[in-house]
């Protein structure tokens, strides 16, 4: 079993007496992405800044490789962490030119070998004697990655890094950058108030709320098994039918699902994902209601679709109550409102949360 390479444990901070960082505790394994998910002021940035040493916890310790980095007496300066930093408005030093920049660190005799090299795997060589006015957002932040990473920090930590760059730009900038930090086998913490960047960037993700941790997993898993209605919401638009626990069981246009462990009278909400609501397109709402292995059917008329690009939105009345339901539908699928269809969902991908 390896050994986490960043551990962070029981972290608190307050600033002018709220609690920011409420007790958290995370690792990131050697050559691992860990993303800190949450919205913006959840206390991710702190969170940060107190691993990188230029904030200090009122709590909790840090590790790295084992060793102790920092608890609430004993503190390493920032330098001395082994830690590579990259925010948004990462600074190059204008005056620099782009090998200057990557060379700035390094007071090794192979610098020059190293800075090539950096250089190389973020495809920047031919700008080596440029200076960063001369060079473009997308370009200035390889060149950032490279400084970043020229003296092998074993840990980087990252800031939102993407969001000043443009949507096409930050997606072939996301997936270099990731490429690069694997072939360097560096550990990785990025902060993110992006679902999308999470899922695409990370091997594991820790979802954080109001300071706290409220769920960690690999993104499949955080996607699939959501802790409660705002986690799942948190990573796409949902659904939600209400519904009251009767015997372990509550009633759903679906028919009965299961509520294990929850008494009776429990208020809940069942939580469906659109792309999880699959329609069965060969029946035309006609028959008896369909049995299949996609799920348990109900049956619905459209109230409207809309085409989205990639995918099309359609909302459903429900016959049993004349609820809404939204549905994402692959590719174009746009019928006329009116139209009776039987819709399908399977149980495991529905969520029964407590009402909070
Ligand atoms: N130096 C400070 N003094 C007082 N309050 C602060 C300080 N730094 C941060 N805060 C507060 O702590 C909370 C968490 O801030 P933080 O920057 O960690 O959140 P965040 O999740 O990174 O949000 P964002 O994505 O907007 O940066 C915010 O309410 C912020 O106003």
């Amino acid at each position: 079993m390896q050994s986490p390479r960043l551990e962070i444990a029981n972290i608190v901070k307050d600033y002018g007496g709220r609690r920011v960082v409420d007790d958290v505790s995370l690792q990131v394994m050697p050559g691992q992405v860990t993303c800190l998910l949450g919205p913006s002021g959840c206390g991710k940035s702190t969170t940060l800044r107190i691993i990188a040493g230029v904030e200090k916890q009122d709590r909790g310790t840090i590790h790295v490789d084992g060793k102790l980095v920092c608890d609430t007496v004993f503190r390493l300066p920032p330098e001395a962490r082994s830690i590579g930093l990259m925010f948004q408005d990462f600074a190059l030093f204008p005056h620099l030119t782009v090998g200057q920049n990557v060379a700035f660190g390094l007071q090794t005799r192979d610098a020059g070998a190293r800075v090539q090299a950096l250089l190389d795997k973020v495809g920047m060589t031919r700008h080596i004697d440029d200076y960063p006015h001369q060079l473009s957002g997308g370009e200035q932040q390889r060149v950032a990655l490279a400084r970043a990473l020229a003296p092998k920090p074993q840990i980087m930590l990252m800031d939102e890094p993407f969001s000043g760059l443009d949507d096409r730009l930050r997606d072939d900038i996301r997936d270099e950058t990731l490429a690069v930090l694997k072939d360097e086998g560096t550990a990785v913490l990025l902060v993110t108030h992006e679902p999308g960047e999470a899922m695409r960037m990370a091997d594991e993700i820790a979802l954080m709320r109001d300071g706290r941790v409220v769920q960690q997993g690999a993104p499949y898993n955080i996607y699939n098994a959501p802790i409660d209605r705002a986690a799942a919401a948190f990573f796409s638009d949902i659904n939600v039918i209400p519904g009251v626990v009767q015997g372990a069981l509550t009633d759903t246009p679906f028919g009965q699902f299961l509520a294990p462990g929850l008494p009776d009278g429990t208020e809940v909400d069942i939580v469906i994902r659109p792309q999880h609501l699959k329609i069965d397109f060969d029946r035309g709402g006609r028959g008896p209601k369909p049995t299949s292995s996609e799920g348990t059917a109900a049956r619905a008329t459209v109230a409207r679709a809309r085409f989205m690009g990639a995918s099309s939105l359609v909302e459903f009345r429900m016959d049993y109550d004349g609820s809404i339901l939204k549905a994402v539908v692959p590719s174009v699928f746009l019928p006329k409102p009116g139209t009776a269809l039987w819709l399908m969902i399977r149980r495991d991908r529905c969520f029964v949360f407590p009402r909070a």
